[in-house]
């Protein structure tokens, strides 16, 4: 045991207790050292290192193109900054679907070599036996329903998901086959809030929403979208909190303006 004075860690016990006490649980992404420090710092229970990493830090159209080696730089970077919240990271696309002992593998590979908590799969039936192998390894597995972007091009669009019926059905079958297998948490992703509360009211693990309304346990949002990062990303399900695209924007005119009239440095600021 450490003598040094540490924080109390949030982990996926933690969680499920929060639902079982009504308490709503607090997510947001980071994928880097500085920003998992404030977010941290910040109170947040479960911070995310997301494959919108591929979209946010890397400038893909889709979370497709990031790969297990690059979720792994992300995650190990968040993981030396966290003191307090559970760290889970989302196994990119490729690295799981339709071979559990290659999920697994993937799901080890974030462990070990990220020191990350948990990893977070997208699916339901379909990755029922990788989930159970991963689970069996010791990892915890964080389900997500839902719009799942990794099947953006089943889709077709970022639209709202399980609007009709069958795909409602199979959506309360999926979250029953991931509690089942032993997820201790499932993200619902832009689905109607009259689902997301029946879903919630049926499973004991805790549900977090993204687009999925106020009756889960939990909410997530991108780091970058609700602090006003991603330009002209604003659906509705965003909470912005801050412009800081303006605030940066503006840093930088400043800097450049000082620059150029030679007013950066000053005495002050030389040697
Ligand atoms: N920056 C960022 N934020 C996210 O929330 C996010 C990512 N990236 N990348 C991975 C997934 C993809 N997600 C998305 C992607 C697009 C929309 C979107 O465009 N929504 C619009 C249009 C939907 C439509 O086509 O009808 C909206 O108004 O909700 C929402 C969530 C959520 N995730
Ligand atoms: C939007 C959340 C749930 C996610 O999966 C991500 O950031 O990759
Ligand atoms: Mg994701």
């Amino acid at each position: 045991m450490s003598v040094h004075k540490e924080v109390k860690r949030i982990t996926t016990n933690t969680i499920q207790e929060m639902k079982q006490k009504g308490e709503k649980i607090a997510m947001l992404t980071s994928y880097d050292y500085s920003m998992a420090t404030i977010v941290d710092e910040g109170g947040i229970d479960v911070i995310l290192v997301g494959d919108s990493a591929s979209n946010v830090m890397a400038g893909h159209e889709t979370t497709l193109p990031i790969t297990l080696d690059q979720m792994i730089y992300h995650a190990a970077s968040v993981v030396r900054a966290v003191k307090r919240a559970l760290v889970v990271v989302d196994l990119p696309f490729g690295s799981y679907q339709g071979n559990s002992k290659e999920a697994l593998n993937s799901a080890i590979r974030i462990m070990k070599e990220s020191g990350a908590h948990a990893v977070k799969l997208e699916g339901g039936l379909e990755i029922r036996e990788s989930v159970e192998r991963i689970i069996t390894a010791g990892i915890p597995v964080m389900g997500h329903l839902g719009l799942t972007p990794q099947s953006i091009y089943k889709f077709g669009t970022y639209t709202v998901r399980a609007k009709e019926e069958a795909e409602a059905e199979k959506l309360k079958q999926d979250i029953l086959v991931l509690q089942e297998a032993g997820c201790f948490s499932v993200v619902l992703e832009k689905i109607p809030a009259k689902l997301a509360k029946e879903v919630t009211d049926s499973v004991k693990i805790p549900t977090i929403g993204i687009g999925a309304g106020q009756h889960c346990d939990g909410q997530v949002l991108v780091i970058n979208d609700m602090i006003g990062l991603t330009k002209g990303f604003k659906p509705r399900f965003l909470r912005q909190y801050l412009n800081l695209f303006e605030e940066i924007n503006g840093a930088v005119q400043s800097y450049v303006k000082d620059v150029k009239a030679g007013g950066f440095p000053n005495e002050k600021e030389q040697y």
